[in-house]
């Protein structure tokens, strides 16, 4: 090869580094699927067997095989022990190391899933230890062990954590569903207070409970519902979200009296459900639906906490109000959205009960393990470990989990205090006054469209 083609390989090799260093910089997505993906996806099934191996999760067979074995030459072995000379092929069996079957690699905005095929003997749990190995083998933020179906897991690649940086998700102007945030797989992270009645929002202090229950207000502010506050921390966290509250207690007894209004509705709009053959709110003819309610509760720990015995009747008519909201108002659209540090039994009788009826959870970074535990204890052991894993640094990340089991990475959006308190007052006027909210009147609010 001359100097001169030389310097032209070297040219359209440079022109070709610089064509792709400007697609990935200006084009990323089709990037990663025309390019990136593909270079990946060989090297993933290329390196499988090796990584598999590491990660203990082949298995040996026994499998005929053509094999060449060294045989003595007749004569010559005296010559020395190594003398080996003559090579005979036979078919045998032999052992063989097989690494679980890869599936089609198919691609994900944020990096790619693929279906495994386990071997006999194995459990989605073997796969979940050793998804920590892959991902480092992979060079990607995290292995996830998603879709277990018999005899097969499904293992989800992300590149980056999508967590980071989340951005503004739009209304979704559906009633009693907001998207607070963005969860790990990319997509939105959808609260549906009509699938998930109630939620249990837990977390140490300053890992992103109160920015969570910002984002959640201010997405129901624009929507036909009451929303009624529990704070008693003084009232700090939801006075500035007075005008589109319809109710908010700050003092013990101001809770004991809200608790009273709340049992009280909960018991009329059975009444009225049973009066007209419906099984909830929802089968109910429009003109008789009753307005939803969420209730948000800031540190539900002050609620159980006692100074004095004298106190000790409005704690306890306290817990036993709550935990029959709880109980009956899935059915009746009144809804609790429960925030708190602790919610463990130490707090008194009846908040593992109220904890259970508790079915959506939002378990941000604790102090401790209890924490995840108390929030999550009773789901998939993976999410405690996620839940612990949550570094301070990123506030506002949490496992959610709902009621079928399933659980998520996700993180609130940010969400000012000033943008939320905006929110409030930009729609004060759709809050219905508790007077009429209590009073089960039908008002003149939008109609509320049907159940699913
Ligand atoms: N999703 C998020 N993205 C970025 N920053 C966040 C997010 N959520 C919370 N933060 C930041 O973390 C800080 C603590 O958040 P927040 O007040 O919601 O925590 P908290 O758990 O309610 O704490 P406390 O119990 O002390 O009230 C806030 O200053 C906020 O700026």
């Amino acid at each position: 090869m001359t100097v001169n083609d030389s310097l032209m390989v070297l040219g359209v090799l440079a022109a070709a580094a610089a064509g792709l260093w400007a697609w990935r910089r200006w084009h990323p997505a089709s990037f990663w699927y025309g390019v990136a993906f593909p270079a990946r996806a060989v090297l993933v099934y290329l390196t499988w067997h090796h990584i598999a191996s590491g990660c203990k999760l082949t298995r040996h067979r026994q499998r005929w095989r053509l094999t060449l074995d060294a045989v003595p030459a007749a004569g010559l072995v005296v010559r020395g022990a190594a003398g080996i000379v003559e090579h005979k092929r036979r078919m045998r069996r032999v052992d063989v190391e097989r690494a679980p079957r890869l599936g089609l690699l198919r691609p994900t905005a944020q990096g790619w899933r693929v279906r495994l095929r386990l071997h006999d003997g194995q459990v989605p749990a073997d796969y979940e230890r050793a998804a920590e190995g892959i991902a480092h083998a992979w060079r990607v933020h995290s292995v996830r062990v998603v879709d277990v179906r018999p005899g097969l897991v499904t293992l989800w690649a992300t590149m980056r954590d999508p967590l980071t940086e989340v951005t503004v998700t739009p209304a979704t102007g559906e009633l009693l569903r907001v998207r607070p945030g963005k969860l790990e797989n990319g997509q939105d992270w959808v609260m549906d207070l009509r699938t998930v009645p109630h939620w249990l929002n837990a977390g140490a202090t300053q890992s992103g409970k109160s920015n969570l229950a910002n984002a959640i207000i201010a997405g129901l502010a624009p929507q036909p519902v009451a929303l009624v506050g529990f704070d008693l921390k003084g009232g700090v966290e939801f006075t500035p979200y007075a005008p589109r509250l319809s109710a908010l207690a700050t003092t013990r007894k101001e809770c004991v009296g809200l608790l009273d209004d709340l049992v009280g509705e909960v018991e009329a709009r059975m009444a009225v459900c049973r009066r007209h053959g419906a099984r909830n709110v929802w089968r109910l003819p429009e003109s008789l639906r009753p307005v939803p309610i969420v209730v948000l509760i800031d540190e539900v720990a002050e609620l159980f906490l006692m100074a004095d015995k004298a106190e000790k009747d409005e704690v306890a008519k306290t817990g036993t109000a709550l935990l029959r909201v709880a109980q009956l108002g899935r059915a009746f659209a009144v809804h609790l959205i429960v925030c708190g540090q602790r919610i463990g039994s130490d707090l008194g009788p009846g908040v593992t009960a109220l904890r259970s009826q508790l079915s959506g959870r939002v378990c941000h970074r604790g102090n401790d393990p209890e924490t995840a535990n108390m929030t999550l204890g009773d789901m998939d052991p993976a999410a405690l470990d996620a839940a612990r894993a949550i570094p301070a640094e990123t506030p506002g990340v949490a496992v959610v989990a709902g009621q079928d089991g399933s659980w998520h990475r996700a993180r609130s959006v940010y969400l000012s205090e000033e943008t939320a308190e905006q929110a409030a007052r930009d729609h004060a006027h759709l809050t219905p006054a508790w007077d009429i909210v209590i009073g089960s009147v039908p008002t003149t609010r939008p109609p509320l469209p049907e159940a699913a």
